[in-house]
């Protein structure tokens, strides 16, 4: 498709959210294929998927033993999946997780190591050169992707083991379909304890949040709606107060950018402390603030465009002594510096008895949150056609 055909014409939506947007009539993003339909079937796609990498033939995986390294190879919420393995794996992992978002693999891979391509559509060309590479190598390969796609036809080619994800949604909305395989795969290579029970309760988390982000529910009893109207007109800042925390706050960023069409800042408190955290001392943060004073003129004020910080908040888990306990002065002081500088701070806690549970929990309603904000303004979140016109102008390049 063509500039003319998918470019500016193809944006519509109002500078100005309003709320009453989203209390009225939201059948468009609630039917089948819609984006709320969508993140509403997570719990669903994590049950469905774990099912389909059971039969997948992963096993094999581990005849060779531990591999010396595995690679997560492919792009956007496909890349995501190796993030969260890494995260889900933990510190102590004895084997390095590495996400690859180029084409290929490093130039070390080779057959002591594990490449897993994702690709939901199963045709990046990222996933599909990755893969490719892989077999040439002599790498153990494992892919995961739409069915009867290229990348299934390679992965065949190669004798590795597929799972083959259904195709409903767009990646980004798909993203507990991808992430199990890649879990699951990881499991079989004892790289990750994940048991059954752990499936079983993040799926019934995402289902409760999905119920509490209903779009049949106001947003006083609704906190993704609630977050949408926070962040309206904000520059979201999404911090993470540890390694699965920063995973969530990318995870926001990803979905904020793409669905609310938002600039966003995220990253993990470790790090930015160091650096990024001067934002809040700049021209959206407290010098914005500082405009609010008795003398200000109220529409100059209303005008600003602030900083609004999204803390999510992960204080470790009692009696987990495979994770270092999360540092909370990090949390803490993030909190004290924005109270400070009258910067308006968002908190949201995780919860759950194991680390997927704990990164669903940071996930779950921020996605919805970040659909609820798009449709305020009056944009669809399914279309993003500067992703489309992407696609177009650099066909061929890769
Ligand atoms: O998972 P796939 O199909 O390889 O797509 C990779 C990425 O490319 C996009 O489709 C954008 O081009 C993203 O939405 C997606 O995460």
């Amino acid at each position: 498709m063509g500039l003319e055909d998918d470019g500016l014409a193809g944006i519509t939506g109002d500078r100005l959210p309003d709320e009453r947007r989203i209390e009225g009539d939201l059948s468009e993003s609630i039917r089948p294929g819609g984006a709320l339909w969508a993140l509403a079937s997570a719990g669903p796609q994590l049950r469905e998927s774990a099912a389909l990498a059971a039969d997948a033939g992963l096993a094999a995986l581990a005849e060779e033993g531990r591999p010396r390294a595995v690679v997560v190879a492919g792009v956007g919420t496909a890349a995501r999946t190796g993030d969260i393995l890494a995260t889900v794996a933990g510190p102590r992992c004895p084997v390095p997780i590495l996400g690859h978002r180029s084409a290929g693999v490093p130039g070390w891979v080779g057959a002591a190591d594990v490449v897993i391509a994702v690709s939901a559509s199963g045709r990046s060309p990222e996933a599909l050169a990755a893969a490719e590479a892989a077999a040439r190598r002599g790498a153990r390969l494992v892919a995961i992707g739409a069915p009867d796609s290229e990348l299934q036809a390679l992965a065949e080619r190669a004798r590795a083991p597929f799972v083959a994800v259904p195709r409903r949604a767009p990646a980004r909305l798909s993203l507990w379909a991808l992430t199990v395989p890649v879990l699951m795969a990881a499991k079989e290579l004892a790289l990750v304890s994940l048991v059954e029970a752990d499936i079983a309760e993040t799926a019934r988390r995402l289902d409760e949040d999905a119920e509490r982000c209903r779009p049949d529910a106001d947003a006083y009893v609704n906190p993704a709606k609630e977050l949408a109207m926070n962040l309206a007109g904000s520059i979201p800042v999404v911090w993470g107060s540890s390694p699965l925390a920063g995973v969530a706050a990318r995870r926001f960023g990803d979905m904020l950018a793409a669905n609310s069409r938002y600039p966003v800042v995220s990253g993990e408190l470790g790090e930015v402390g160091r650096g990024r955290v001067g934002l809040l001392d700049g021209v959206f943060g407290s010098l914005a603030e500082g405009q609010k004073d008795i003398f200000a003129d109220p529409e100059e004020d209303e005008e600003l465009t602030r900083l609004r910080i999204v803390l999510m908040r992960d204080d470790g888990l009692d009696g987990d002594d495979s994770t270092p306990k999360p540092d909370t002065r990090r949390a803490d002081a993030v909190a004290d510096l924005a109270g400070r500088r009258g910067i308006r701070c968002d908190v949201i806690p995780a919860e759950g008895g194991c680390a997927l549970e704990r990164l669903a929990s940071l996930i779950a309603v921020p996605d919805f949150a970040s659909v609820y904000l798009a449709l305020a303004h009056g944009l669809d979140p399914m279309r993003v056609p500067a992703v489309s016109e992407m696609k177009d102008l650099t066909l061929g390049s890769e």
